[in-house]
């Protein structure tokens, strides 16, 4: 099967500080995988490096085969752990604008994702709260028909329905199009349904790599996994 994401011995340091260490994965095309640890653990950063945002210091990656850079951005979809969205346009002028910035983008995943993500198009980008920004960022990644999906807290400022309708969504736009997605949470509970297997960061290496089925077989849930990964 043809990998969608791969990473070889990647080391990062950040000033010296060593953040990451030999990291090695393989992701196949269409897997939908979690890549649970806790804060500091280098979530963040491994989604900068896999989306060409971050040069690796050690090591290789590959998106579809190419190292990350230009060429990647094309097939690359981030939802980035902070804001990146322009606060002097409105939502729906975004939108416009996203549609001609991104070839992928399908004018109908956003009809649908604006109407279930509730969002009005009227709203100045500036006055939006925080969950309502996470909305706004999820519909800019999700309705681009990019190949790799790279999701970086997607329930940031989320209300409980809220969750459960972008979790829907996000099986919808990636799941049954066969997208393959990696997603850095701390809402194992609520995401663990979509997980096809997850990734435990510990301290900026792998310290697991399972399939959620494995973890099932062994009558355990993702998140009782994850607190025998991380407890100490
Ligand atoms: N620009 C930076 N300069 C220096 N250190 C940084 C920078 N960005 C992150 N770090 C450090 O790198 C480490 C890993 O950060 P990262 O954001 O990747 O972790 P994370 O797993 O995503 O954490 P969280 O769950 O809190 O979002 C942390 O110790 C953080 O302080």
């Amino acid at each position: 099967m043809r990998a969608a994401i791969e990473c070889d011995r990647v080391g990062f340091a950040y000033t010296k500080r060593p953040i990451l260490h030999e990291i090695s994965l393989r992701i196949q095309a269409g897997e939908m995988v979690g890549l649970l640890g806790p804060n500091g653990a280098g979530k963040t950063t491994m989604l900068r490096i896999i989306a060409g945002m971050l040069r690796p210091e050690a090591g290789h990656v590959r998106v579809l085969g190419q190292a990350p850079g230009w060429r990647t951005l094309f097939h690359t979809a981030l939802l980035p752990e902070r804001g990146h969205l322009p606060g002097w346009l409105t939502v729906g002028e975004w939108f416009t604008h996203a549609r001609r910035l991104y070839p992928d983008w399908s004018e109908e995943s956003e009809r649908r994702l604006v109407a279930d993500l509730a969002l009005r198009l009227d709203r100045p980008i500036a006055r939006l709260s925080r969950g309502e920004v996470t909305r706004v960022g999820l519909v800019t990644c999700l309705a681009r028909r990019a190949e790799v999906v790279l999701l970086d807290e997607p329930f940031t400022g989320i209300d409980p329905l809220g969750r459960e309708i972008i979790a829907s969504a996000m099986v919808r736009e990636c799941g049954e199009l066969g997208r393959t997605v990696l997603m850095a949470t701390h809402d194992v509970r609520e995401l663990e349904p979509l997980f096809d297997r997850v990734l435990f960061l510990k301290d900026g290496s792998i310290a697991a790599d399972e399939t959620a089925d494995a973890i099932r077989a062994r009558g355990l849930s993702v998140a009782s996994r994850y607190r025998e990964v991380f407890s100490p």
